[in-house]
């Protein structure tokens, strides 16, 4: 594996080097004269989103709070030939992220598509949250979310130009245990996405979800080994994906092929939300038990 743009071999995932050269069912052009906003741009499922689309012609402009991440990605994309630009933001901050629009709108010539990949969480016993662990995870990923869709929803209205965006959320409904918080932020989003798609259909902006399931990607530093190594069995494709195969998702629903899907969640989980389960915290040995039967239900488990 070769160097990525941050100067480091990620420990989970893809680098540039394979970024750079993954094959993909969109054309050379299909993101020409796009413009495309996306937040945790340099993490991994936004970094393979950024070169996907910029691959396909788009100018990506990737945001986070680590400046020297995005300058780094950036950096390593321009090699390539690609064209991207980066501007720090805190997606928790709407001052920030109100700057970040001045600038694209002023600099870089308005917006067509945002994809909303800054968040994550730790895992965690739900029991044990403290108010600032909830906090931090329902800011980032719920708050920082909407603040983000909001700026982008009022530039574009204030334009009169169409506009479209995907948030990655997770899987929420069956099967990802120790991160409560992070599903409650989740469904949050998913269901702001539902009530948006109905009333920015009139602003001719489109809104969706991707669920992503195991992905391979820098993030996945937060979890023990112990609970990544079950990660394969997690879906009934049993095995894990690529950030490639969720940014190829992204370019899907936030590009024309997906002109008349709004409202949607997609989940590219190899199944993982029909069967299959995934620890982020050591699974309760209660789960390992045998269980009970009827004439055992009085007995202890
Ligand atoms: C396949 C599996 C599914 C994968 C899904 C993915 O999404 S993978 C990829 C997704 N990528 C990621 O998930 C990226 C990694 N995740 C993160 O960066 C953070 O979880 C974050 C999203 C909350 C950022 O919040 P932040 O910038 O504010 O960071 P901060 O460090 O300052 O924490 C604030 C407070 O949260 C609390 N707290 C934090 N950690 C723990 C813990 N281990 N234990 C207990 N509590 C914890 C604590 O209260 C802390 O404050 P304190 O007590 O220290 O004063
Ligand atoms: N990998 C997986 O298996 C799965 C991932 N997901 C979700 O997909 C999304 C992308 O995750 P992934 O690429 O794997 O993880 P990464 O941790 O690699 O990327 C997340 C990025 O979000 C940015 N970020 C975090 N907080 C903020 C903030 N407050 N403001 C701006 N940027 C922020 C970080 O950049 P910086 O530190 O520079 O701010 C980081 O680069 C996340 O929402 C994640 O929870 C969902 C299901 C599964």
């Amino acid at each position: 594996m070769a160097e990525t743009g941050s100067g480091q071999t990620p420990e989970f995932g893809l680098d540039d080097a394979d970024l750079a050269i993954e094959p993909t069912v969109f054309g050379p052009s299909a993101f020409a004269g796009k413009t495309v906003l996306i937040s945790g741009g340099a993490g991994g499922i936004g970094r393979a989103t950024a070169w996907l689309m910029a691959r396909c012609g788009a100018a990506v402009v990737l945001t986070g709070r680590d400046a020297a991440k995005l300058d780094a990605a950036v950096a390593t994309l321009r090699a390539a030939g690609l064209d991207a630009s980066a501007k720090p933001c805190n997606v928790r901050d709407p001052a920030s992220i109100a700057a970040l629009h001045d600038w694209i709108w002023d600099e870089v010539g308005g917006l067509d598509i945002l994809v909303n990949s800054a968040g994550g969480q730790f895992p965690q016993a739900a029991i044990d949250f403290s108010v600032k662990g909830w906090n931090a995870v329902i800011d980032t990923n719920l708050n920082g979310t909407w603040y983000m869709t909001q700026e982008a929803g009022r530039r574009w209205r204030d334009a009169g130009r169409p506009g479209s965006i995907v948030s990655i959320v997770v899987v929420t409904r069956q099967g990802l245990h120790g991160v409560a918080h992070s599903i409650a932020a989740r469904s949050g989003v998913i269901g702001l996405t539902q009530a948006l798609a109905v009333e920015w259909a009139p602003l001719n902006i489109r809104i969706n979800c991707v669920a992503p399931g195991s992905i391979e990607t820098p993030g996945w530093r937060v979890y023990d080994p112990s609970v990544i190594g079950a990660y394969p069995r997690s879906n009934p494709m049993m095995r894990t994906a690529t950030s490639w195969e969720v940014a190829e998702a992204c370019a899907y629903l936030s590009g024309d092929g997906a002109r008349y899907v709004t409202g949607e969640v997609l989940n590219v989980a190899g199944g993982g939300q029909l069967w299959g389960e995934t620890w982020t915290i050591p699974r309760p040995d209660y789960f390992n038990g045998p269980g009970r039967t009827l004439r055992q239900k009085d007995e202890t488990p």
